[in-house]
């Protein structure tokens, strides 16, 4: 049995399979099954554990695959387990060879793979994409994205769209230039490649591989001085998603490099933004910059969900996407066009910005929380500019955990983070594979009891509806079903369901490791699977400053663990 462009474009509604990052291309992270729900979900006990094994226990990002009764998973270093999804016997396993190099910013993660036709596609930390045969796990084609001594890597989950494996990059530390690339899933042949940074040309390729320009006309690297633009980051480090209403591909970009902004007077595009891309000619069709010229390592990859609703005032249907951006404001955009239709902090402090001017679509910055120039300050080089404290601090109101949008309550459930940072600026220049940053920081909670809160987000309203607070970072992603739930991982190491209108606690489970990945549900043989990722890491316990020092009692794991309801 082979995954068709029908199974990938319904895999929201087709139960007996997860096929795409997100349950679905939209990226809802909605399921519409009702056997585990929340007066049955008292029974939910597990089905099977597997651990990855080895001495690679480090971070576990990774949502699995489920496809014609197999589990597709990725481990931290480059590795992908094929497992029987009811019984969790391992069919095999691909462990990448990975170079001395390797430069990833925050830990040796995955994300996980896409699946497509015969094959199971998936990034390696020495930015590399690799096919493999799903029933044998032989390697089918095998191609590099980039240079991984630049400090280009790779940590997404791929995503297809019309039988193309949409990839974009990491390296936004590193002064890399962002890029999201389009290959035929079935040889690995490029289609397109478009750059994320102002300046750089994009490229269609027709069938004999002939290039044929596709360049941002007429505004070459505007927002961008001198020659920056050349190592300007924008990094899409996250996965795409895509809605085939508007055909569009919808991407997040990364910071600009270097994070020190006193360097890059301009907007510096399309850098912390959200991008729509056309799969057809790889042309960006709108852009919208969370956070224009920025200043604190906003990174604004986190995932553009797609969404309906009837406008209070018209009653009319509107087409919207929203996105919790790690600069601590949830945006909703018109994804038609991306104009800004609602801006509102979803944590308890912003500094940064007083919020949005939606005529403009531009932030309103305080200009006293951006990090001082060290070059006007400081008495020029070699000297640290003005330390600020501004929060959300850079790891974000939220981070690389996906959220999870339900049709049925219209709401956002968002895993969202309480810190700020002290933060400074200083010279930098930059040098091939070396970090570039120009600035310092130490992450500092701002409250005693909590740093994570799971909150329900009304996206119209701009309400936060509930939350639930939790006392480490969240840093796992989110799903919700129609069995009016929300499933959720913490670091402490217990996968939870929530009431979805309430907000109560209905269950946990205790997984032996923190939890940093997005679960699944799928069905087979009229049993509801629940399936999560265990294994703390991340970017938390290594640039958390005094948030790492807090909870560093946790510990590190591998393992997928699988659930259904107990028969009695
Ligand atoms: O700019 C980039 O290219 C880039 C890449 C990544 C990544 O690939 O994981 C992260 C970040 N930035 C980043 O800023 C960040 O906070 C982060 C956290 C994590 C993680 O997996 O926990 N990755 C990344
Ligand atoms: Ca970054």
């Amino acid at each position: 049995k082979e995954v068709t462009n029908d199974d990938i474009v319904n895999d929201a509604t087709i139960t007996t399979q997860v096929v795409t990052h997100g349950l679905g291309t939209k990226g809802q992270r909605y399921s519409p099954l009702t056997q585990v729900n929340t007066e049955t979900v008292k029974d939910l006990v597990p089905a099977w554990s597997f651990s990855f094994g080895g001495e690679k226990q480090r971070g576990q990002q990774s949502q699995p695959l489920i496809f014609d009764g197999k589990m597709y998973v990725t481990a931290s270093y480059s590795r992908l387990f094929a497992l029987d999804a009811k019984t969790g016997e391992k069919l095999w396993k691909y462990e990448a060879r990975l170079p001395d190099g390797i430069m990833p910013c925050c830990d040796v993660i995955n994300r996980g793979a896409a699946i497509y036709d015969n094959l199971v596609i998936f990034g390696t930390l020495d930015a590399k994409l690799v096919a493999l045969d799903k029933d044998t796990g032989k390697v089918v084609w095998r191609e590099t994205i980039e240079d991984y001594k630049a400090g280009y890597s790779f940590t997404a989950a791929p995503q297809i769209v019309k039988g193309m494996v949409i990839t974009g990059n990491s390296g936004g530390e590193f002064g890399v230039v962002g890029r999201v690339d389009a290959r035929d899933a079935k040889t690995g042949k490029l289609i397109w490649t478009r750059p994320t940074v102002e300046g750089h040309m994009g490229q269609k390729f027709d069938k004999d591989g002939k290039p044929s320009d596709n360049g941002i006309s007429g505004k070459t690297n505007a927002t961008w001085p001198g020659d920056l633009w050349k190592t300007g980051g924008a990094a899409p480090w996250q996965a795409a998603y895509y809605d085939p209403d508007t055909d569009l591909i919808y991407i997040g970009t990364g910071n600009p490099s270097p994070w020190n902004s006193w360097l890059r007077p301009g907007d510096n595009l399309y850098s912390s933004s959200t991008i729509a891309i056309n799969p057809d000619t790889g042309k960006i069709v709108w852009h919208f910059q969370g956070t224009p010229h920025d200043g604190w390592d906003f990174d604004g990859v986190n995932e553009f969900i797609s969404f309906e609703y009837n406008d209070p005032k018209t009653g009319k249907m509107v087409k919207a996407g929203g996105k919790a951006d790690r600069n601590g404001f949830f945006l909703v955009n018109d994804r038609t066009n991306g104009k800004l239709i609602n801006a509102f902090p979803f944590v308890s402090r912003i500094d940064w910005a007083k919020g949005y001017d939606l005529k403009t679509g531009r932030p309103m910055y305080n200009d006293d929380k951006r990090p001082g120039n060290p070059f006007t300050e400081g008495g020029g080089d070699g000297q640290k500019g003005e330390v600020v404290f501004a929060a959300p601090s850079f790891l974000g109101g939220k981070n690389q955990m996906p959220m999870a949008f339900s049709p049925k309550t219209g709401l956002f459930y968002v895993p969202a983070n309480e810190w700020g940072m002290d933060i400074w600026n200083e010279p930098v220049s930059y040098k091939r594979g070396a970090a570039y940053l120009g600035a310092g920081f130490t992450i500092k909670p701002l409250y005693e009891d909590y740093i994570g809160s799971l909150r329900a987000v009304d996206p119209v309203s701009g309400k936060i509806v509930w939350e639930v607070k939790n006392s480490a970072p969240l840093w796992g992603g989110v799903m919700t079903t129609a069995g009016n739930l929300v499933f959720y991982g913490t670091p402490e190491g217990y996968l939870k369901a929530i009431n979805a209108t309430t907000g109560e606690e209905v269950w946990q489970f205790q997984t032996g490791s923190g939890v940093i990945a997005p679960p699944v549900t799928w069905e087979e043989n009229g049993e509801q699977y629940i399936a999560v990722v265990s294994g703390w890491g991340g970017a938390v316990p290594l640039w958390g400053g005094d948030v790492a020092r807090r909870i560093n009692t946790l510990e590190q794991g591998g393992s997928v663990w699988v659930f259904k309801l107990h028969k009695s």
